[in-house]
């Protein structure tokens, strides 16, 4: 039996006028990927093929520079957020290095000068996945059955978004984990990898591994519109394995959403259809806040992590 695959959509038709059948075939796929788990591919997406294989080169050759040169493109100790190279602290279980970068002109950005061209083709990638993000935001909201744009109007600050360019260790004998089960907190992620593989999603129970495909971009919904779509929509699970003797590379792009922002579920999914609401109303900031002491102050048990199962009204 051939590997069960992640759906892939062409996003073409939202690109031109009047394919409404090329739309609606897609917005079929992309409804049923979400409600069932949340994780669909696109081709046609409107970023340059070349750009993501530029973009995988160069963070290929940042990363296998020593250290100390690396070291050099990382935020100080005392900034207020942590733009630029990061590795995870000893004890993490995930095994990886990345480069972060919010939007570009972002006064909080720091970008590597070598590889020269690698700062200009993290912007270009980051304004590209911005304007896909926007589409992709739009197709979802018309999935959802929601007024046209009211995502788009509840989330219009762009300057939360942010991107992390990423290097996976090779595996050990004895284990393999290059990023922990999990579901992403913000409203839609972008993943591209190299042809090494390693990004898994859990779909009915079992692991399934993304398949690359040059050009390929990986969409997984996250926690916020799981919540404003009261589960109608899913939010993502996945995880990333290593591969033995390589690193990996890989791309993650989050379309996040302003801290300031009250998430609860949509009347549309709750009183207004006479559904109780899943989840409490909350502050965005504040599971921004509880995840990222998931990383800093690791429980002592997985079960222990803050998840969005924290503002899940019992019943
Ligand atoms: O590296 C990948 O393929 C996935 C990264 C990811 O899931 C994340 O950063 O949240
Ligand atoms: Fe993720």
């Amino acid at each position: 039996m051939a590997e069960p695959q992640i759906p892939t959509v062409d996003l073409s038709p939202f690109f031109t006028e009047d394919d409404e059948d090329g739309k609606n075939k897609a917005m079929e796929i992309i409804t049923k990927a979400c409600s069932e788990h949340g994780f669909f591919q696109i081709v046609n997406h409107g970023v340059p093929v070349d750009l993501l294989q530029r973009a995988l080169e160069l963070s290929r050759v940042f990363f296998e520079y020593p250290s100390e040169e690396k070291l050099k493109s990382s935020a100080p100790p005392d900034a207020p957020l942590p733009a630029g190279y990061n590795t995870q602290p000893q004890q993490s279980p995930d095994k990886n290095e990345y480069l972060l970068m919010f939007p570009p002109g972002s006064s909080f950005n720091v970008f590597p000068q070598d590889p020269p061209q690698f700062k200009q083709v993290l912007e270009d990638v980051f304004s590209n996945l911005t304007k896909t993000a926007a589409v992709v935001e739009t197709v979802v909201n018309q999935c959802l059955g929601l007024p046209p744009n009211l995502l788009k109007e509840f989330n219009h600050e762009r300057s939360w978004d942010f991107m992390v360019a990423l290097r996976y260790f090779p595996a050990t004998e004895s284990e393999n984990n290059g990023l922990t089960q999990h579901e992403d907190g913000n409203c839609l992620s972008f993943v591209f990898q190299d042809d090494t593989g390693g990004l898994q999603v859990l779909r009915d129970g079992e692991w399934i591994p993304v398949i690359p495909t040059k050009g390929t971009l990986v969409v997984n919904l996250g926690d916020v519109i799981q919540v404003l779509s009261n589960n109608t929509f899913k939010s993502a699970t996945h995880r990333v394995v290593r591969p033995k003797g390589r690193s990996r590379y890989s791309f993650a792009f989050f379309h996040n959403l302003q801290g300031d922002k009250w998430i609860e579920p949509l009347p549309q999914f709750a009183g207004n259809i006479g559904k109780p609401p899943i989840y409490r109303g909350f502050r965005y900031s504040e599971y921004q806040q509880l995840r990222l002491r998931n990383k800093t102050h690791p429980p002592t048990t997985p079960e222990d992590e803050i998840r969005i199962t924290h503002y899940k009204i019992s019943s």
